[in-house]
């Protein structure tokens, strides 16, 4: 039941919709996103249905006509497998597969679906299970509900309405022995986490992809798994960091996501909390993603649910390299300029502006540049942390000054 659904080298179509908050191009850019998930959890997509709507059919989230249209080429094309943009209630869950007779998921079963397949510890194992209860849970009537109708329209009484309380309970017995489970773990890292002693602790931040695993490796000399797919990194690790002679401890851990499903938030809480006990956060964008600004807002409320907005923090525009702004000709009368059209200075005066000079840095991790600023930046700030933690330990860690 609560198996890693197999959608490898399935063939899939993408299902999203266009509205007055989501005009077409951000509709584009989210199926960018969404493919890129497929991929990374294994699938290839053949194509993408959108429709115009105000809001998504409560039935069938498309509307008739649209979805006869996916039906048909599913057949046609021999489809495994419909994915849809937003998260689906168990009656459109139901009703859809019931229309399109192939698998159908929604964003936060492919979360969930990559999640379960990356997880390597026990612990990540735990956490994601525990999270796909969450998920089932609430969708087990529907499921049942959905074989009685094949059976013949039995009503909710009866051995049906058993079957689904058993399940039920089978699924919240699980779900406490995981809590429980969890719990113990938590103990023993928090525990953990005492024992590491004063220094002060840095975490990496980020939407998922942006080059936090490379930077924690080109800054600590460490190898942490780092590859061009989704949420590379599930648990968090901690290296000790030393920059000229202070020394603090790093870590590196899961990538956030645009609508990061909340039993995913909720059970990652034991990884978050290496986030939450941290004395500074480094922020890390992708400024090369044409959404950099919509995954910093992205990012920034989930640090919000998990009550880590106001950490000092330290905004790290890595890959800029790889930026390159949208060209606009001179000539061009049509085109209104927009921040797409920036150049990276110009970018760097606006973040420089919002969350001041010192608080914004542009880096390439994977050709190295700038890396000196950053890791001066990062000395400093670690170093006013622990002047101001521990005023009378200056032996510890010896003055920048003394040290020349
Ligand atoms: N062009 C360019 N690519 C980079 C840079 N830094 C990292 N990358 C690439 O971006 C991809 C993702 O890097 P990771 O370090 O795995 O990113 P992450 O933030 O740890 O990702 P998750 O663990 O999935 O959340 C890899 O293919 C890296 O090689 C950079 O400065 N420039
Ligand atoms: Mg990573």
């Amino acid at each position: 039941m609560l198996e890693k659904k197999d959608i490898s080298l399935e063939k899939a179509v993408l299902i999203g919709v266009i509205t007055k908050e989501q005009d077409e191009v951000k509709s584009q850019e989210y199926l960018d996103e969404l493919e890129f998930l497929t991929f990374t959890a294994g699938g290839e997509v053949i194509k993408r249905f959108t429709q115009k709507m105000e809001r998504p059919d409560p039935k069938t989230f498309l509307g008739s006509g649209k979805i006869e249209d996916v039906r048909k080429y599913i057949e046609e094309n021999e489809i495994g497998t419909a994915i849809f943009d937003d998260e689906l209630s168990s009656a459109q869950e139901r009703n859809i597969s019931k229309i399109l007779n192939c698998k159908v998921l929604d964003r936060t079963n492919l979360i969930l679906d990559i999640f379960a397949q990356r997880a390597q510890t026990s612990y990540a194992r735990t956490q994601v299970e525990l999270a796909q209860c969450e998920y089932l849970l609430p969708r087990l009537r529907g499921m049942w509900t959905h074989l009685e109708r094949q059976k013949g329209g039995i009503g909710m009484r009866g051995p049906g309405e058993t079957e689904i309380e058993t399940d039920r309970r089978i699924v919240r017995e699980r779900i406490s022995l995981l809590k429980e489970k969890l719990k113990t773990i938590d103990k023993q890292m928090s525990v953990q986490r005492g024992n590491r002693g004063a220094m002060v602790r840095v975490a990496l931040v980020g939407y998922t992809n942006v080059g936090k695993s490379t930077l924690m490796n080109v800054i600590s000399k460490s190898d942490v798994f780092a590859e061009n797919k989704l949420f590379a990194t599930l648990d968090t690790t901690v290296r000790k960091v030393v920059i000229q002679n202070l020394p603090f401890l790093l870590s590196d851990t899961v990538g956030f996501i645009r609508k990061l499903p909340t039993q995913l938030v909720e059970s990652f809480k034991g990884t978050l909390d290496e986030v939450r006990e941290a004395d500074l956060l480094l922020h890390v964008v992708d400024i090369s993603h044409p959404n950099f600004e919509e995954h910093i807002e992205s990012v920034n409320k989930i640090l919000g649910e998990i009550k880590s907005s106001d950490k000092p923090t330290i905004m790290v525009f890595n890959k800029i390299d790889a930026y390159k702004a949208e060209p606009l000709d001179a000539d061009d009368l049509e085109t209104e300029r927009s921040s797409k059209h920036n150049t990276l200075s110009e970018w760097k005066s606006t973040w420089m502006g919002k969350v001041g000079k010192n608080n914004a840095l542009f880096i390439s991790a994977l050709n190295k540049e700038n890396l000196e600023d950053f890791k001066k930046r990062v000395y400093d700030e670690v170093r006013e942390i622990h002047i101001t933690r521990f005023p009378y330990n200056k032996f510890l860690y010896p003055d920048y000054e003394d040290m020349n």
